[in-house]
């Protein structure tokens, strides 16, 4: 069954809704954003947190030191690399990681091949900040794909009416929603349920 990830969650309310419906990775924004959180506000949401979800924290060009300092705070489980990260950047630090990248092109997609990390997040190139646009990208460009689909996570633009489509044609290990998941820019507990429930449907249905 296809993987959900319910990122920039900043309100308790949120993370026991993104729990209760059967999130796989709850995300925490740690980069310029309008969904921006501290580490200490991170590390209080994440007691919520029971160990089957697994905490991302999302991070755009991170120093090393702000990277550490967040995992160890809060606990992470994954760190998601959401900028322009070298390639030995990621790996020197050793965490668990996700790499997100920007698709505008299939050159865009072939740099995935570059990193040696746990997953790999295609997503529409942001807009005022580095994600998060709520814009989808061409998912044709992953038709090609040279990693594994069990490595990719699909991203951008996605919501409960889009997220069925999107995993039949892409059929990706997971998915990951922020902006969809809104109302007026605030999460909303109706829609991320809804998400979640779409998604897996789809899920079931295809495998
Ligand atoms: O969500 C943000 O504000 C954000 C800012 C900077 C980097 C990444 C960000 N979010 C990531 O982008 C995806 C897609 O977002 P959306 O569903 O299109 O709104 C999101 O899930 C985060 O992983």
């Amino acid at each position: 069954m296809v993987k959900v990830k319910i990122c920039g969650l900043k309100e308790e309310k949120h993370v026991l809704s993104a729990v209760d419906a059967g999130a796989t990775w709850i995300g925490f924004m740690f980069a310029p954003s309008k969904r921006q959180i501290s580490i200490e506000r991170a590390a209080e949401l994440a007691n919520l947190v029971p160990s089957h979800v697994k905490k991302v924290g999302v991070f755009v060009n991170p120093t090393e030191e702000q990277v550490r300092e967040a995992v160890d705070v809060v606990g992470l489980d994954y760190v998601q690399y959401h900028g322009n990260e070298d390639p030995d950047f990621i790996f020197k630090l050793g965490y668990p990681s996700i790499k997100a990248l920007s698709i505008r092109t299939y050159e865009d997609v072939e740099k995935a091949s570059k990193y040696k990390v746990d997953y790999y997040l295609f997503d529409a190139p942001g807009t005022d900040f580095a994600g998060g646009s709520g814009k989808v990208f061409d998912w044709s460009l992953l038709d090609k794909l040279s990693i594994p689909k069990e490595r990719v996570i699909l991203a951008g633009g996605l919501n409960s009416e889009n997220v069925g489509r999107a995993i039949e044609q892409v059929q990706p290990f997971g998915v990951d929603v922020s902006s969809g998941v809104e109302r007026e820019g605030v999460k909303d507990s109706n829609l991320i349920e809804q998400f979640i429930k779409a998604a897996k449907l789809e899920g079931v249905n295809n495998r």
